[in-house]
């Protein structure tokens, strides 16, 4: 379990009594989970990036179901602080960026733990809370994977963990693919993303849409549409260009149903056998009842400290994700939407090498279709 000292010591004894307990029940029920502060978790659903360790934070779920991503050390985390905050400014007029919203998780501002204030993390919509059974990739785009400004030393390292991106364009760093028959997960990590080269290329991503008995065809095809659409969000734009970013790809892997919405209604309150793959709804029950309930209405941050930065739970917006009536019938079956902005820059050309990736990984998912 993870503490952070505050200097008031009185409510850290009391937080962690409470999280003592929540431990040992967690232990009882044999579903041990590592409690943060706030009921915090650490993301259950993350297939790369820096993951939750000694000195990381990872990803980690807030119990409001969004997900928090802590800033990076700069200049690296303000640049994606920046990014998401320009992008979704309450003002915003620019058509351009108003448009690349709908490519994006949706943002909810900046979170801080009440005991805490100081750490600072984006909080962001979890792409995956919608699906049941969700099958996930990370794929870096690009023809590079470091920016203009990157130091010599920085370029050799990067080039050197996957010489062939110049070529391909893009880059598996981690995926989790559901398997029916064993009603559990297969993964990989980026270590079989960089192995594969232009001849497995196609073969490596077919593993993500087969689910032990067939091809997900359609999940093919709703992701390629998903993609073109970015695609000419980048051919209308020359303002913006994206290193090291990545595309979030998710499909639904349960085949009992039409929409992960209806079917965790379906789900609810029933609980899950140990061993079982975890539907997406990592929230730790005994977590919410100490942070209390959380109100929803509004998608940016409302509380702030004497800094102005915002602290505790910030409200986000509930709406009813996914429901059929709302969407086209099957597109909910699919999300794509692009992460990771660390290294975003203001330009004035076209991004050729973005625009390289996508290219590259739309036609080989076209050749997947056509085996
Ligand atoms: N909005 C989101 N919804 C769901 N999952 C997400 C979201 N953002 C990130 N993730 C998960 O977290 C992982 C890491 O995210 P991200 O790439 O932003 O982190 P990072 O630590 O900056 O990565 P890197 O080390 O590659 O720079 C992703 O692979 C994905 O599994
Ligand atoms: O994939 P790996 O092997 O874990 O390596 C990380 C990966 O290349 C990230 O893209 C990079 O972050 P940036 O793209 O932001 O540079 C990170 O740099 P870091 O170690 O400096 O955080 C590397 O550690």
């Amino acid at each position: 379990m993870t503490l952070n000292v505050s200097a008031d010591g009185q409510i850290m004894d009391s937080l962690s009594r409470t999280l003592e307990k929540l431990e040992k029940d967690n232990k009882k029920k044999g579903s041990v989970k590592q409690v943060l502060l706030d009921g915090c978790v650490p993301f259950s659903h993350q297939v790369a990036g820096h993951k939750c360790g000694i000195n990381n934070t990872g990803v980690l779920q807030h119990p409001d179901g969004t997900i928090l991503k802590q800033l990076q050390p700069p200049p690296r985390g303000p640049r994606e602080m920046h990014f998401y905050t320009q992008v979704y400014a309450k003002d915003c007029t620019d058509t351009r960026l108003l448009d690349l919203q709908q490519h994006l998780p949706k943002f909810y501002g900046t979170w801080a733990p009440r005991e805490s204030p100081n750490e600072l993390y984006l909080k962001l919509e979890d792409v995956t809370k919608r699906f049941s059974r969700p099958c996930i990739m990370d794929v870096k785009i690009g023809k590079r994977s470091y920016d203009p400004f990157a130091s010599q030393e920085k370029r050799k390292e990067q080039i050197s963990k996957y010489p062939l991106m110049e070529e391909i364009g893009f880059l598996l760093l981690g995926m989790r693919v559901y398997q029916i028959d064993s009603d559990s997960y297969i993964t990989h990590d980026q270590f079989y993303g960089r192995s594969l080269g232009k001849d497995t290329i196609k073969n490596g991503l077919t593993r993500f849409f087969h689910n032990g008995q067939d091809l997900q065809r359609h999940a093919v095809s709703l992701i390629i549409s998903k993609i073109r659409s970015i695609l000419r969000w980048f051919e209308s734009q020359t303002q913006l260009h994206f290193y090291a970013s990545s595309l979030l790809l998710v499909y639904e892997g349960s085949p009992h149903t039409f929409n992960g919405w209806k079917h965790k209604r379906a789900e609810k309150g029933r609980e899950h056998q140990q061993g079982e793959p975890q539907s997406n709804c990592n929230k730790p029950r005994e977590a919410l009842s100490v942070q209390g309930s959380l109100t929803h209405s509004h998608p940016y941050c409302h509380e702030r400290n004497a800094n102005g930065m915002c602290v505790g739970s910030v409200e986000v917006e509930h709406e009813e994700i996914g429901m059929g009536d709302k969407k086209q019938f099957g597109q909910e079956a699919v999300e794509v939407k692009m992460i990771d902005f660390a290294h975003v820059f203001p330009s004035n050309s076209p991004d050729e090498g973005y625009m390289f990736g996508l290219r590259n990984l739309l036609s080989t998912l076209e050749e997947i279709l056509k085996d």
